[in-house]
């Protein structure tokens, strides 16, 4: 390096000091590691290697693919950034290189008394043993060569360059360094610059100690990567994780360095601060296990370098050149860095997109989006629903179909009205449409769903619904209290024969409320409503009602989010709160009335001893535990559901039949043709003849459906309906009113006419999905026959004893068919006729 310096010297013409230092270590590598001339070296083109070098570092630092493993994207944009290509073509030269040199190595013999690197590792391969834990193979040695030479080469060539730049901007310090190397070797010029002669050079040491700190070669070391769990400065990191050590902004932190930008080694004087890996604020060979193992090597070539640098030749600045540029090389591959993250983030941007794209393209072609009107931010479709529910969506299914969507507020509803669809929900996906929604009133009043009717789909909803089935709801119960509605009957065919004599009109409504609710509380609660110290049947109408409205009515917190305020602006909230309480209270006095001690519990003990006796009984052996509570939700059911729905029923048979005078003839001939004249007392055995009489209950469940839209279900996975696709968490309504009314299934589908079902095999059990007054599959109303047994024999009882005549001044024609109500449909206005007893 001297001679040719020398010579450039002689010329006066400027040096490119990288190229040289980078030869002068690159030849004494080369000669140390492969005993080669970098110079004379036929397997490598000298002007390329630096460049090689430069392409072996960057293929080892940044790699798409793996900062973004995700999907393939890091390793699709290396193969778009020519990056694997590059790496290819490098790994292929780098390695024909090292082939070359074990050829030459392997072709003759070692140099016994130098052996270099790869003919100490070429002769560890051959001596040693077979049963060598560690095999050496040839990859090992090709690998460890590289690391000389990458690791050797260029971090002393960059140092002693830094060094070189820096003084030549501290001309003090070069003025210092020089004076130290010419008062220590002599001024007379020595021929050759030997390792001994720097012993005594204190202040070059010291040169070459704050070079390192101001431009370690290494600026963030190697990366580490963590293998098991640890804690840095009290934070936790995880295996697996990449560690940078910054040993740059170390170098310069303020905190341990005075004045850290300048270039002072006399800040060295006297500190015990080496690089030798012992203090952790200056590290420019690292630290630890994996510091580096060359550090003395390096530290040779970089003295001595320097040494031979500074002792020959006086150094200045170009002519034209005033200032050094001291940007450094890596913030050139850092833009490249910011330019390809740039380019990264542009390329997910590109590829969301597209990906965005293809799935409404997707969704469109593959998922069959649910029609429905246009809904509004917020409200959703709210603004389309005036009126009553059930026939407002009648409505609007003539205009988007049988499967349409709705938004009220935020909560999308499907809703369904043909029968096909109705079968798919009910039948087809029974199970996947098994739950039922969560609302705030179902969930208080029914004691937080320990019921049947409310209570989401789950191990305890279907062991409370197949208990009550069995115990509650069987052919054997209903049988066991057929006498309570026989007897109930009784009195109000007695009830309305003392009206008839005063030839005054009846308010039918409340009428049957009384017969339906005194039936259900003497066989559910054991309550003679005639007789109860708890209750009357005003009380009872009212509860019943009150109850059956709040749990229909609409509240914000069941389709807003934060609804809640509303409600409780609005005293919804208050509203539930007291009609909960004074249900719990009635429900507390019956179960307190049935815990009594010696209370006799008679031949047909009704629901709430059943209950009670199966508390008792039930969980001893890790069951399902029945508790108050789920007494207490039950009793609310069969309360809620069974006395309005049949009291409503047959309210509404009256009302078709006065107003269809040929179908009351008809089927009051029937009734008493079949039962014959003047009989005193009729029973349920009865009912069996009555054909007509039957398809007159049939019309009525068809044209008055009690609970039209059935009660909510709600999907418990995704399901496919008419084709439309329907994600889990649905709600879904069946409007059984819009089907029952369909032209499509029925003609004149308005008009009563019960002989429509002659010669038909369409019942109402929820098996035809044309007529489902109870509802179908596995949530079908449990209550089906005790219903249809109160409906028959109190139709019966009306018909064959009495007949009817509306209140005088009046006419068919008045007759107002308004409904009302929430879930449960009933008649507005009161019903009036005047009974006239027959016999
Ligand atoms: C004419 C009389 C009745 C009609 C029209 C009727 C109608 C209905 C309807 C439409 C459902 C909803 C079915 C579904 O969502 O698919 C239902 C459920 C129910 N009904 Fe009835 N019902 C009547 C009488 C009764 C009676 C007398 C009781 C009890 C004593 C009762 C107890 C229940 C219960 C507990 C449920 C909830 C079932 C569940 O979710 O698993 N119903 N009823």
């Amino acid at each position: 390096m001297v001679k040719q310096l020398k010579e450039s010297a002689l010329k006066q013409s400027p040096v490119d000091l990288s190229k040289t230092l980078f030869c002068l270590a690159a030849s004494i590598v080369f000669r140390t590691a492969f005993s080669q001339s970098f110079f004379e070296n036929k397997h490598i083109n000298k002007e390329d290697i630096e460049e090689l070098m430069f392409e072996v570092q960057k293929n080892m630092s940044f790699k798409f693919s793996e900062l973004f493993p995700v999907a393939g994207l890091g390793w699709f944009m290396d193969f778009l950034s020519g990056q694997h290509k590059r790496l290819h073509n490098v790994f292929n030269e780098v390695d024909t290189f090292l082939n070359h040199i074990i050829d030459d190595h392997q072709s003759k013999n070692p140099n016994q008394d130098r052996p270099d690197i790869v003919d100490s590792l070429l002769h560890m391969l051959h001596t040693q043993e077979q049963d060598e834990s560690f095999k050496l193979t040839i990859d090992h040695i090709k690998g460890i060569s590289q690391d000389v030479y990458l690791a050797g080469v260029d971090t002393s060539a960059i140092t002693m360059i830094w060094a070189m730049a820096e003084l030549v901007r501290n001309p003090r310090v070069m003025k210092k360094v020089q004076e130290e190397i010419q008062t220590c070797i002599g001024i007379k010029q020595k021929e050759r610059i030997v390792e001994e002669d720097l012993d005594k050079l204190q202040y070059l040491k010291l040169v070459v100690k704050e070079t390192l700190r101001l431009h370690p070669a290494a600026p963030l070391l190697l990366p580490r990567e963590t293998m098991s769990q640890i804690k840095i400065q009290g934070y936790d990191i995880p295996p697996k994780t990449l560690l940078v050590v910054n040993a740059w902004s170390i170098g310069r932190d303020p905190k341990h360095w005075e004045n850290p930008e300048e270039f002072t080694p006399e800040r060295f004087i006297d500190s015990p601060v080496d690089y030798k890996g012992n203090n952790f604020e200056y590290l420019p060979f690292g630290a630890g296990r994996r510091m580096c193992p060359g550090m003395a090597s390096g530290i040779a070539t970089i003295e001595l370098g320097l040494l031979n640098l500074l002792y020959y030749f006086d150094w200045r600045l170009p002519e034209e050149k005033k200032d050094m540029d001291m940007e450094e090389a890596g913030k050139k591959q850092s833009k490249n860095t910011k330019m390809s993250i740039f380019l990264c983030f542009l390329w997910l941007l590109l590829l969301l997109l597209v990906t965005l794209v293809f799935t409404q393209k997707f969704q469109s072609s593959k998922l069959k989006l649910l029609p429905g009107p246009q809904k509004l931010p917020i409200i959703g479709n709210l603004h389309n629903l005036e009126g009553l529910l059930h026939k407002c969506l009648q409505k609007l299914s003539e205009i988007h179909g049988p499967v349409m969507k709705l938004h009220f507020g935020f909560v999308p509803m499907v809703i369904v009205s043909s029968n096909q669809a109705a079968e798919e929900v009910l039948k087809t996906h029974d199970l996947d449409c098994c739950s039922r929604p969560e609302t705030i009133a179902t969930k208080k009043l029914s004691y937080n769903f320990k019921d049947i009717g409310f209570a989401p789909y789950g191990e305890e909803w279907r062991a409370l619904r197949k208990l009550a089935v069995i115990e509650l709801f069987s052919l054997k119960k209903l049988n066991a209290f057929r006498y309570v509605r026989e007897e109930e009957n009784d009195l109000l065919v007695k009830k309305l024969s003392e009206a008839s004599q005063k030839q005054s009109p009846v308010n039918l409504k409340k009428t049957l409320f009384t017969l339906t609710a005194s039936i259900v509380c003497r066989l559910a609660f054991g309550q003679n409503l005639h007789e109860s110290e708890f209750i009357d049947e005003d009380g009872m109408e009212e509860l019943a009602s009150r109850s059956e409205k709040l749990q229909g009515k609409f509240a914000f917190s069941n389709f807003f989010p934060g609804g809640w305020i509303f409600d409780r602006i609005t005293g919804q909230s208050k509203s539930l709160e007291g009609l909960f309480s004074e249900l719990d209270g009635f429900f507390n006095l019956v179960l307190d009335d049935h815990l009594k001690p010696g209370r006799k519990v008679l031949e047909s003990p009704d629901v709430v001893d059943v209950m009670i006796d199966m508390m008792n009984k039930l969980g001893q052996d890790g069951s399902f535990k029945l508790t108050t509570d789920h007494i207490k939700g039950v009793i609310s059911d069969i309360f809620l559901a069974g006395v309005n729905t049949s009291a409503t029923t047959i309210l509404w048979a009256m009302t078709e039949l006065i107003r269809n005078p040929s179908v009351m003839k008809k089927v009051q001939d029937e009734v008493r043709t079949v039962l014959g004249e003047k009989r005193e007392k009729i029973t349920e055995q009865d009912l069996n003849q009555l054909n007509y009489f039957k398809l007159v209950i049939k019309e009525t469940f068809r044209l008055h459906p009690t609970a039209p839209l059935l009660l909510p279900r709600e999907t418990m996975s995704p399901i496919k309906i008419q084709g439309y696709d329907i994600p889990k968490k649905t709600q879904i309504m069946i409007n059984v009113y819009a089907i029952a009314r369909d032209p499509k299934l029925w003609e004149y589908p308005e008009e009563f006419k019960p002989e429509r079902f002659v010669d038909s095999i369409v019942d109402y059990r929820g098996l035809n999905f044309e007529l489902l007054p109870f509802g179908s599959g596995r949530r079908i109303c449990p209550g089906m026959t005790m219903g249809i047994a109160m409906v028959e024999l109190g139709l019966l009882n009306l018909l064959y004893f009495f007949d009817w005549v509306l209140p005088k001044g009046t006419t068919v024609k008045d007759i107002d068919m308004e409904e009302e109500g929430a879930i449960i449909i009933g008649k507005k206005v009161p019903l009036e006729l005047v009974p006239i007893r027959r016999h």
